[in-house]
């Protein structure tokens, strides 16, 4: 089990607030709100990377976000859905903990 991925009980209840240009991204991809679950925030991303065309076409589970404001926010150039844990540890340095 990925220690570092939240438990699921948390993933449901305790709520963030993405910092400014995640937020962006998460409305462009349908969001109406600034304050989430992990659950929501990782819904709109997964939306986000779907309507942006992000993944690879050949291996699907490659996102390409360089040239993406994605990439300026996550600060790689690329990832793999198949690495939960790097992919949190992106994800929460956009996020403030509003209540655990
Ligand atoms: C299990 C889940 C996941 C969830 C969290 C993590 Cl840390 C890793 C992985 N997942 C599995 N593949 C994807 C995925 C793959 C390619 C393009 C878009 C999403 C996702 C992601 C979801 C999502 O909400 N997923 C719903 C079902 N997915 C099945 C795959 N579907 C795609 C398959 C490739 C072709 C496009 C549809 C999209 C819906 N949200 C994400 C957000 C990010 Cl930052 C990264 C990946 C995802």
């Amino acid at each position: 089990l990925h220690c570092s991925a939240p438990t699921r009980w948390r993933w449901r209840t305790s709520e963030v607030r993405p910092k400014v240009e995640f937020c962006s991204l998460l409305q462009h991809a349908g969001a109406t709100k600034d304050v989430f679950t992990m659950k929501e925030v990782m819904f709109y991303l997964g939306q986000y990377i779907i309507q942006k065309q992000l993944y690879d076409q050949k291996q699907q589970h490659i996102v390409h976000c360089a040239q993406d404001a994605l990439g300026r926010v996550l600060g790689v150039d690329s990832f793999s859905v198949k690495e939960p844990q790097v992919l949190f540890a992106m994800i929460t340095k956009n996020l403030v903990a509003v209540r655990s």
